[in-house]
């Protein structure tokens, strides 16, 4: 069997598939993946989960170190192990990866030669938690595999439509002219969930639509017509909304403030930023979702409080910016998984003619809005690998 191996590594999984090739259908991959599973909790105590292609399930512990760099090295590593160990048959013709950040450079799918990965490394800074690991793992491919062509497809790429207006900061022309400039990410997932809408909202995907993609990494994006028009993240992943480990937008004044009179430099910043803070920063307890809403501390709640209070300010703000709402869609793991969530949101959205179905809601069906409800509210599960996989084939024409 031919197929595509797609390796998604976020801030804190490694998700991994092998998509079958059609042979009946040049550039088309199959619908779902031969095998697939993923390395959870890097960061904390990662496990890795994997279905085989005869179904069995395999749930082991990675043995790593402390680092977050250690760990989605080891986890990789790990997962080698089993693709090889349990699917000794497979041909892998391609290699796809998820990579975060494609800067100005890159609005396309793209063939990843070693010129291209150079250009890649320099926006490592932009993206400290992802870029590496996506890097390191095309790197690794490389040097396992050295015949096989490997593609990058980029969280960025999907908002290149946004309008200009959309994508700049109040900053002076020439640091905009340098590609200082809002770009967006989880471009994959939206780009997928875009794509699965009509059969879930039927018209009202055409329409002002946002997409609210909670995972460790949380961003929500405004489309109109399908396309992105606004996005809550930037330059980087950092801005927009909390989430796991990350503030979010944060008052530029506080980081001067720090940096003045706490001595703070860039590295204890990026570690503040992107680390220590969001649920984790604000429990003191987890950055895990489902530690939060188990937990009976009220600094979970108000973790929890913070976290659906900003994604549902965020939501006023991308309505303004898609000029209406006709349907608000749920997706990533938080989003699909945790139905209290949804539902503070959704209550303090009701001023927008949104009311969710509590039975609904808790069976996380595709539709969760009752019939009263001004706009359709989705759950829609995303599938960042299968466009990976799609886009890979594509792009070589396999
Ligand atoms: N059943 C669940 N209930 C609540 N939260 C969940 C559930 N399953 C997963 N999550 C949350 O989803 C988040 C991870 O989302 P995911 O999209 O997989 O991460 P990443 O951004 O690393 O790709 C974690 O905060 C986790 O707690
Ligand atoms: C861009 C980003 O934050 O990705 P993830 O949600 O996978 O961490
Ligand atoms: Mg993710």
């Amino acid at each position: 069997m031919k197929a595509v191996l797609v390796l998604n590594a976020g801030s804190s999984s490694l998700k991994f598939a092998l998509y079958p090739l059609e042979a009946s259908n040049s550039g088309r991959v199959a619908a779902a993946p031969a095998v697939s599973g993923q390395v959870e909790g890097i960061g904390a105590r990662p496990e890795v989960s994997f279905k085989t292609a005869t179904g069995e399930r395999i749930q082991e512990p990675v043995v790593t170190g402390g680092s977050q760099a250690e760990q989605h090295r080891d986890a990789l590593e790990h997962v080698f192990a089993l693709l090889a160990r349990h699917n000794p048959t497979v041909d892998i013709v391609a290699a796809g990866h998820r990579i975060v950040h494609g800067g100005e450079h890159y609005s396309a799918p793209t063939r990843l030669e070693e010129s291209v990965l150079r250009t890649l490394d320099a926006f490592v800074p932009l993206a400290p938690l992802h870029q590496p690991h996506n890097l390191r793992a095309v790197r690794a491919v490389a040097g396992l595999m050295p015949q096989v062509p490997q593609v990058g497809c980029f969280d960025t790429a999907f908002h290149r439509t946004q309008p200009a207006v959309a994508q700049a900061f109040a900053l002076p022309r020439r640091l905009s002219a340098e590609g200082i400039k809002r770009y967006g990410f989880h471009g994959l997932s939206y780009d997928y969930v875009a794509r699965q809408l009509p059969e879930v909202v039927g018209e009202r995907a055409r329409g002002a639509v946002v997409i609210a993609h909670l995972g460790n990494g949380a961003s929500m994006c405004a489309l109109r017509d399908g396309r992105s028009v606004a996005s809550t993240m930037g330059f980087t992943a950092v801005e927009g909304l909390m989430m796991g480990t990350r503030t979010g937008s944060l008052d530029p004044g506080v980081m001067l403030y720090l940096m003045e009179q706490k001595g703070m430099d860039a590295k204890a910043l990026t570690s503040l930023l992107y680390k220590e803070s969001g649920l984790l920063g604000v429990s003191g307890i987890s950055q895990d979702m489902r530690t939060l809403l188990a937990s009976d501390a009220p600094e979970a709640k108000e973790a929890v409080d913070l976290f659906c209070y900003r994604i549902a300010r965020e939501l006023g703000s991308l309505a303004a910016a898609a000029g209406g709402l006709d349907a608000l869609v749920f997706t990533g793991g938080i989003g699909e998984h945790a139905a209290p969530v949804r539902e503070k949101v959704a209550a303090l959205a009701a001023w927008m003619g949104i009311e969710v179905d509590p039975a609904a809601n808790a069976d996380h069906a595709r539709r969760i809005d009752t019939a009263a409800s001004r706009v359709a509210v989705a759950v829609v599960p995303t599938n960042e690998e299968r466009m990976i996989a799609r886009y890979t084939a594509e792009t070589l024409g396999l």
